[in-house]
C-alpha cells in the first residue's frame, strides 16, 4: 500500500493506518519531509538511510518529547568539523519546516549530533539468511535500552532477532548469553560479526565507533602478520586446533597465538557463509538451561553436546 502523497510504501493498509496514528512515525510532518526528499538530490543510498533517520529522529520530537529526550542522551556527540555529508543532509532536514516541538529550527550541531547517535546506536536487522546470497540489512533501529552494551571483539552475549520469523512484523531484539558470565563481569556484544579479521575490527570500530579497541583478543591479533590475520575466522585455521586444549587456550595460559581457539570451534557456526554466534535456547520456564544452542544468523539448532569434543564449558 502506498502513501499517495510521499510515495512511501507499507506493507497493509492496517500498517499504513497505524503509522498515521497521531503518535506514530508516518505523521503529516513526517510525509512532507519525505516528499521533499523524493525532490532533494541525494548522492547515495547510505545518505538516503541517515535522511530518512533524520526525519524519523526529528518526528519524534513531535510525538513524543522523552522519546526524543532519551535519543538525545544516547553516546555520539556533534562534531566539530562535520563531513561534506552531514553538510548536505543537513541543508536537506533545514529546508523542511520544523516538526511541532522543535519551532525554532534544527541546528547543524543538532543534525550532526544525531547522524553521530544514530552511527553509534543502531542496530541493524538483517534480511532472511540466503546460503548463496550476501545478506543485506533490511531495516535498522535504535534501541535504548541495548544502546548501553559495550562492545568486545570475544563477546559473552549476542543478539537474535526474528522480524521474518513467524510471527512477522516482530522488531523486538532478544540478547542472550553465550555461555555463563562470571558475576561483575560485563555482558558485551560484538557490533559486528565475529569473524571479522583485526584490520577490519579496528577500522570499523575507529571509523563508526570512535575507539582503539583494545580487548584481549585484539591485543593478542595486533601481533600477527597480514597472513595470520586472513585466516584467523576461516574454518581450516579453526579445526586445525585439538579442542583438548582449547579451555587452557581461552583462559590466556597457553603461549600459542591463538588463544581463542576455543571460542571459534564452540561458538562460531560452521555453516557455509554464516559466520553466525550460537547462543542456548532460552530456559524452559522451571528454570532448566537449554543445552540446544540456536544460530543468531541462520537459525540453525545444535545439541550443544553435538558442538566439540569434550563438551566442557570454562565459566
Ligand atoms: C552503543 S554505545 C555503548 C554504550 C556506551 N558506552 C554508553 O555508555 O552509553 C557505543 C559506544 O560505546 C563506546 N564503546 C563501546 N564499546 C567500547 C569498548 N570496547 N571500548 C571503548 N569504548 C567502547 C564507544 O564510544 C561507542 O561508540
Amino acid at each position: 500500500m502506498t502513501c499517495p502523497s510521499c510515495w512511501i510504501s507499507f506493507c497493509s493498509n492496517g500498517c499504513a493506518s497505524l503509522a498515521a496514528s497521531s503518535s506514530s512515525s508516518h505523521t503529516p510532518w513526517s510525509c512532507r519531509a519525505l516528499a521533499h526528499l523524493r525532490t532533494f538530490a541525494v548522492a547515495d543510498a547510505d545518505l538516503l538511510f541517515q535522511a530518512n533517520f533524520l526525519i524519523a529522529a526529528l518526528n519524534l520530537a513531535a510525538v513524543s518529547s522523552p522519546s526524543f529526550l532519551r535519543l538525545m542522551s544516547l553516546q555520539g556527540l556533534s562534531s566539530e568539523n562535520p563531513s561534506p555529508e552531514t553538510l548536505n543532509l543537513h541543508s536537506f532536514i533545514s529546508s523542511v519546516p520544523p516538526p511541532k516541538g522543535l519551532e525554532c529550527g534544527v541546528s547543524l550541531e543538532m543534525t550532526s549530533a544525531l547522524l553521530a547517535k544514530d552511527k553509534q546506536n543502531a542496530f541493524g536487522l538483517m534480511e532472511p539468511f540466503r546460503e548463496d546470497k550476501e545478506r543485506s540489512v533490511r531495516a535498522y533501529g535504535i534501541y535504548p535500552t541495548a544502546s548501553f552494551f559495550n562492545h568486545d571483539c570475544l563477546p559473552n552475549a549476542c543478539r537474535f532477532d526474528y522480524l521474518d520469523g513467524p510471527d512477522g512484523k516482530n522488531t523486538d531484539i532478544i540478547i542472550r548469553a553465550i555461555h555463563d558470565i562470571p558475576q561483575e563481569r560485563e555482558v558485551c556484544l560484538s557490533y559486528f560479526p565475529v569473524n571479522w579479521v583485526y584490520a577490519d575490527r579496528q577500522r570499523r570500530l575507529s571509523e563508526d565507533y570512535g575507539f582503539v579497541c583494545k580487548c584481549d583478543r585484539c591485543e593478542v591479533e595486533k601481533n600477527w602478520k597480514d597472513d595470520d590475520d586472513d585466516d584467523a575466522g576461516e574454518e581450516e585455521g579453526m579445526e586445525e586446533e585439538d579442542g583438548d586444549d582449547s579451555d587452557e587456550r581461552m583462559n590466556g595460559s597457553d603461549d600459542g597465538d591463538f588463544p581463542h581457539a576455543y571460542f571459534f570451534v564452540r561458538y562460531l557456526c560452521d555453516r557455509e557463509n554464516c559466520g553466525g554466534t550460537l547462543a542456548p535456547l532460552p530456559t524452559s520456564p522451571d528454570g532448566m538451561p537449554s543445552d540446544v544452542m540456536e544460530c543468531n544468523v541462520c537459525g540453525r539448532l545444535r545439541k550443544e553436546e553435538d558442538l566439540d569434543g569434550d563438551g566442557a564449558e570454562d565459566n
